[in-house]
């Protein structure tokens, strides 16, 4: 009655993979830099300057001719005239000659002539009466090689050279180097629009008070966070009731507005599983209702009006999860990343994990390190209906299907989410 269409269960792999046929990049924007924190770049970003563009002293001190200073030590200083000073900011007048220096501050344009920098606390300034004007010569202490405290031009940076490739996303030492090369705005992919939508009539808005036999719907504000988290923009919608009508009309409304419309709930075998009884009569393709996994086993995906559809258990463990493992990914793919999907780590198991399955488990995971080693434990009680734990969750534990559990102190996969 229920299922109008079979299940055909397909891994988690796989059901990535048909996702992933659907993902559009959203089009580009051009932000201030400012406000471009974790946004991904639209465009490869070239140096169009060497860095550094002059020859820069790395401290403060004296710019010298090294072969004046071969031998120098404190029993046999080198007794240098002082003939400029040159602060970070300024272009030095005079040209470094055999007997003379520069006073030089560190990240100033070293003067030409000079092919060294001896540091101050090599050196000691001494006053100079010479033809009654006041100057200073300068006693330097100890010998440095050529080239010493100098950064060279292109000597972090060549001209032309690729700096950040598109997709890049915008951390501090992206920020540093786009502000290095004068991008005050840049030009970043559109954070996704993400619609989500709890089904259910038992679910309360949140800020209703309790009633008998009916929940707030927590599911909208933890997969809010999760998108926004993930690089996209969450457009949370009022929950839905059970009403096949009701679902289809909002959805239609709303998938033309967003780049992804996620729902939670619905999409088991209850006799209100309302997201079940839509894709039994809607005009969109159902890309899969089944997927080898657990929790979110029924977690379903289609294609409708030219949009994803993407529908998670309802379940709270079970939509964290499913969330993240098919629509961050798809957020992260439609905002640049060239690598959307989670990559694994290993890590030892903490605990003995008895339980075997038909399909492989994700467990929301928590990590510490001991001696050296990254060790897992399941965040808490490890069942889709309990919420409380997600909080504590920084990974998915993956564990293989079949068997009867695991011990502790085996190595097993796991997939940051933190
Ligand atoms: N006979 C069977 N029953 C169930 C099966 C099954 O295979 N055979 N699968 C179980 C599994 S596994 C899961 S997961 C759930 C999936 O259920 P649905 O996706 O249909 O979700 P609902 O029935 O709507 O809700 C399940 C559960 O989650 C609560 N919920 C729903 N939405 C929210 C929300 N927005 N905020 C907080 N809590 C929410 C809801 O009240 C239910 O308790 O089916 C099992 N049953
Ligand atoms: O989706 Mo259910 O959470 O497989 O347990
Ligand atoms: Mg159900």
């Amino acid at each position: 009655m229920k299922l109008k269409f079979g299940r055909k269960v397909i891994s988690v792999e796989e059901a990535r993979s048909v996702l992933s046929e659907y993902v559009k990049l959203t089009e580009t924007e051009i932000v201030p830099l400012s406000a471009a924190f974790n946004r991904r770049l639209a465009g490869d970003i070239y140096a169009d300057h060497p860095v550094p563009h002059f020859r820069r002293s790395g401290v403060d001190g004296y710019a010298v001719c090294a072969a004046d200073i071969e031998e120098a030590s404190p029993d046999n200083p080198a007794i240098l005239r002082v003939i400029e000073h040159i602060p970070s900011g300024t272009v030095p007048e005079l040209t470094v000659y055999s007997g003379s220096a520069s006073r030089i501050m560190t990240g100033a344009p070293v003067p030409d002539g000079a092919d060294c920098v001896v540091m101050l606390e090599m050196t000691d300034a001494l006053p100079l009466l010479d033809a009654g004007v006041s100057s200073t010569q300068v006693c330097i202490k100890k010998n440095v090689p050529m080239g010493s405290n100098i950064t060279p031009i292109a000597g972090e940076i060549v001209a032309q050279e690729l700096l950040l490739p598109q997709g890049s996303q915008i951390g501090p030492g992206e920020a540093a180097i786009l502000a290095t090369f004068g991008y005050s705005y840049v030009t970043v992919f559109r954070k996704p629009r993400v619609a989500i939508f709890s089904t259910g009539s038992e679910l309360l808005n949140v800020e209703e008070a309790l009633q008998p036999g009916r929940i707030r719907n927590s599911n909208s504000y933890m997969l809010a966070a999760q998108v926004e988290a993930a690089g996209g923009e969450a457009v949370i919608m009022q929950a839905l009731s059970d009403n096949v009508e009701e679902v289809e009309i909002a959805l239609l409304e709303t998938l033309a507005k967003v780049d992804l419309v996620i729902t939670s709930g619905g999409v088991s075998v209850g006799d209100y599983d309302v997201l079940v009884d839509l894709f039994g009569r809607f005009a969109g393709k159902l890309l899969f209702n089944k997927v080898a996994m657990r929790p979110g086993t029924p977690t379903s995906a289609a294609f409708w009006e030219n949009r994803l559809l993407l529908s998670l258990s309802g379940n709270p463990g079970a939509s964290f999860v499913g969330f993240e493992l098919f629509a961050k990914p798809l957020i992260k793919a439609m905002s640049g990343s060239p690598s959307p999907c989670p990559e694994a780590m290993t890590a030892y198991l903490d605990v003995d994990y008895d339980k075997g399955s038909a399909f492989p488990r994700y467990v929301r995971g928590t990590t510490h390190v001991e001696n050296g080693c990254l060790r897992v434990k399941p965040s808490g009680i490890d069942k889709s209906s309990i919420m409380v734990s997600i909080k504590d969750a920084d990974c998915l534990i993956q564990l293989p299907a079949g068997g009867s559990g695991f011990a502790r102190g085996e190595r097993v996969l796991i997939y940051p989410i933190k």
